[in-house]
């Protein structure tokens, strides 16, 4: 085992205790800097401080004397600590290969000395846990708390349990460790066997470590371990075509098309135009941005001209839709009071309405209702029958036209829309806005029925609520078959679109889609047994229609669980990113701070030497030709655990490999805290 002269890092303190600074061995014992080897003239053979300062001895010739000479038997961690007997044939094997190449200088010393020491066997092992310690083997027993010196020669990366644990049983890295000598073996404490112990789980701390035996346990005790944070567990859907180890880098972090889609919306909510020539603010909303992109401005469905804008809300800071009538003058007040019923309500598939004012800041008299604003949003008329309709009209053979739209995207909006309709009905209120060009479809098959409420406040019908339910029903009836036909005039043609064209129209649909779409169709235009041939309306309720149709809401349900699931699944890919950032955001600001870039006592010192060998143990490794592993699961795994705080002890080696060190991540953690606080100290 090598000691680093000059190094100031001596593994065998804690970095969590607090007189660890001051036990660190060349800033406490000035005596014998002066006798120490300057580590730079062990590295680059000179050191340029020599002659300005440099406290440590710059003369070699002693180098090999004074490593060969024996220390006080009280110090635990010296070069004479026997080597490393490892208790597995080829870690041996390679451990002395190592040294041999490594440093040879040592070796004999070290061999010599090892001869007596005593086999490491760790309890932990599956194998031997149970049993009582052999006649003539010294159990090492290693403190968790503590870090130790180790030859670097022993390669501990434990890189082949990294790329497939499952191919081989689990072995802590510090069971691997080797004896450092019979004082610290009588010293440390092997973790107790924790069959026995129970876990209180309401009182641990999230984010805490368990005792360290607790991560190592066996099998049947696994129902005792606490959360680990630093572990990722992929949920389902599965990948079936990789190999139970294996994972796409994808399946680290969110699928490309969700992140583009959430991305582009969030651009689309924070975009500003730099002047539309629209004022400045209406009431507390500000930075308007029109929506609209069809020109032409038409009253049809209103009654007045309508444009939609996005703006911010300069009281909460979110963006909403504000929808302005054009010309409209307010006569009674009472009327905008509706607008908090509407208020009230709550369905996923309804566009909230928050309130309504009346404003001349458009040099009109004009009156603006604020919703809920959806990104990237278009209208049912837009996907259906605009320039560039999602589905494609097909025509057979004699070039009429056949239907292109999918049942089951019927079957999704008559779903979505007849469950707003419940709760509108519910509140003894009506939508009145069943038209396509007041639906949106805020993203793949999910629709929202908007510009509710502006009927009520605009003083339209003094029909009785019931007929205006029934009107309802009626109109999304026609909305479906419209869209069903690829017959836009089914619709937007009103009241003059005469029972014939409705009941031919219907007849064509019932060749192409299913018998159960066809009734419920009939049952919404009131054909269904239920209107004569002179009143074509509805005359049933919304939850009459909805028990039809309750089959095809159990399978609306499933594919909204199934989607809801694979949600849930990208989210989990995400769950610890936000740490990790944070983790690294700190990583950065202490590693290769310019400001100390000639100061090795910065860097090259304490908790910030152990934190740069860290780094470089987690993204700087090399294979054996000498190429960078790029193995981001390496990355999030160390960076996981480093987080989380675990016992798991890591070997960390210094670039010049003449010097090595264990340490716990949970010491390391404490070392990010230690010298993220350091530098967030106005001095420091
Ligand atoms: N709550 C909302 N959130 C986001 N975008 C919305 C919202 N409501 C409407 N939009 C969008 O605003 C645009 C204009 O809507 P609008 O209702 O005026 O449609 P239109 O086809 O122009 O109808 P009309 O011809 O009656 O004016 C549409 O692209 C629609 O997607």
């Amino acid at each position: 085992m090598l000691r680093q002269p000059g190094s100031a890092v001596m593994g065998s303190q804690d970095p969590s205790s607090p007189n660890r600074k001051e036990s660190l061995p060349p800033s406490i014992n000035p005596g014998k800097q002066s006798q120490t080897l300057c580590r730079n003239i062990l590295i680059h053979g000179y050191c340029k401080y020599e002659n300005s300062g440099c406290i440590f001895r710059h003369d070699n010739t002693k180098t090999n004397a004074s490593a060969a000479k024996p220390e006080t038997p009280k110090k635990r961690l010296n070069v004479e600590s026997p080597a490393f007997k490892p208790g597995s044939a080829a870690l041996s094997s390679s451990a002395a290969n190592a040294s041999t190449t490594t440093s040879p200088s040592k070796t004999p010393i070290l061999l010599s000395q090892a001869a007596d020491s005593a086999v490491f066997v760790p309890r932990s092992s599956t194998a031997t846990s149970s049993a009582m310690p052999q006649e003539g083997i010294k159990e090492f027993e290693p403190s968790p708390d503590r870090s130790m010196y180790v030859n670097p020669a022993v390669d501990l990366y434990n890189q082949k349990s990294m790329v497939n644990p499952s191919s081989q049983p689990f072995v802590p890295s510090y069971s691997q460790m080797p004896s450092i000598n019979s004082q610290i073996a009588a010293e440390s404490q092997m973790p107790q066997p924790v069959s026995n112990q129970r876990y209180d789980y309401n009182s641990m701390v999230p984010y805490g470590t368990a005792p360290p035996d607790l991560y190592y346990q066996q099998a049947q005790a696994a129902h005792y371990q606490p959360l680990q944070y630093h572990l990722y567990a992929p949920l389902p859907p599965h990948k079936i075509n990789l190999l139970p180890y294996q994972r796409t880098i994808q399946g680290f972090f969110l699928s490309d098309n969700l992140r583009e889609e959430l991305q582009r919306k969030g651009e689309a909510s924070l975009q500003i135009l730099p002047s539309t020539g629209l004022p400045e603010s209406l009431d507390v909303y500000c930075q308007l941005v029109p929506l609209d992109t069809n020109a032409d401005r038409s009253a049809r469905v209103l009654g007045y001209p309508s444009w939609v804008y996005k703006a911010f809300s300069k009281s909460d800071g979110n963006t909403y839709a504000l929808r302005r009538l054009e010309g409209f003058k307010l006569t009674d007040e009472k009327s905008i009071a509706t607008v908090q019923q509407w208020r009230r309500l709550s369905n996923a598939s309804m566009v909230t309405l928050f309130e309504a004012f009346t404003t001349r800041a458009f040099g009109d008299s004009s009156i603006i209702f604020v919703y809920d604003y959806h990104p990237l949003s278009s209208t049912l008329f837009d996907t259906h029958f605009g320039a560039s309709a999602r589905y494609p009209v097909v025509r057979n053979a004699n070039g009429q036209i056949g239907p292109s739209v999918p049942e089951q995207v019927l079957w999704s909006y008559l779903v979505q829309l007849s469950s707003a309709m419940k709760t509108i009905h519910g509140a003894n209120l009506a939508a009145r806005v069943m038209d396509p060009t007041k639906i949106i479809l805020t993203s793949k098959m999910r629709v929202r029925l908007s510009a509710v409420g502006i009927m009520d406040v605009i003083g339209g019908s003094k029909e009785p609520v019931a007929k205006l339910q029934a009107e309802d029903l009626y109109n999304l009836g026609r909305l479906i078959l419209s869209i069903a036909c690829n017959n836009q005039s089914l619709i937007m043609g009103g009241a003059a679109v005469s029972l014939p064209v409705l009941s031919k129209s219907l007849e064509f649909a019932g060749k192409f889609y299913s018998v159960g779409l066809k009734n419920a169709l009939a049952y919404l235009l009131g054909s269904g047994g239920r209107g004569g041939e002179d009143e074509m309306m509805s005359s049933g309720n919304v939850d009459e229609f909805i028990q039809l149709i309750s089959g095809f809401y159990q399978q609306n349900l499933n594919s909204s669980l199934h989607y809801q699931d694979s949600l849930e699944s990208e989210l989990a890919r995400e769950v610890e990113n936000g740490r990790l950032v944070r983790l690294l955001c700190k990583f950065n600001f202490i590693n290769e701070r310019p400001e100390y870039d000639h100061d090795p006592a910065w860097s090259e010192t304490g908790d910030r030497y152990l934190l740069k060998l860290f780094r470089d143990y987690v993204f700087h490794q090399t294979d054996e030709s000498g190429h960078p592993v790029l193995d981001m699961g390496h990355v999030l795994r160390c960076l996981n655990k480093l987080d989380a705080g675990v016992e798991e002890k890591v070997m960390l080696v210094s670039r010049d490999e003449q010097s090595c060190l264990i340490v716990s991540y949970k010491e390391l953690k404490n070392c990010v805290d230690v010298v993220f606080r350091d530098l967030s100290r106005p001095n420091g």
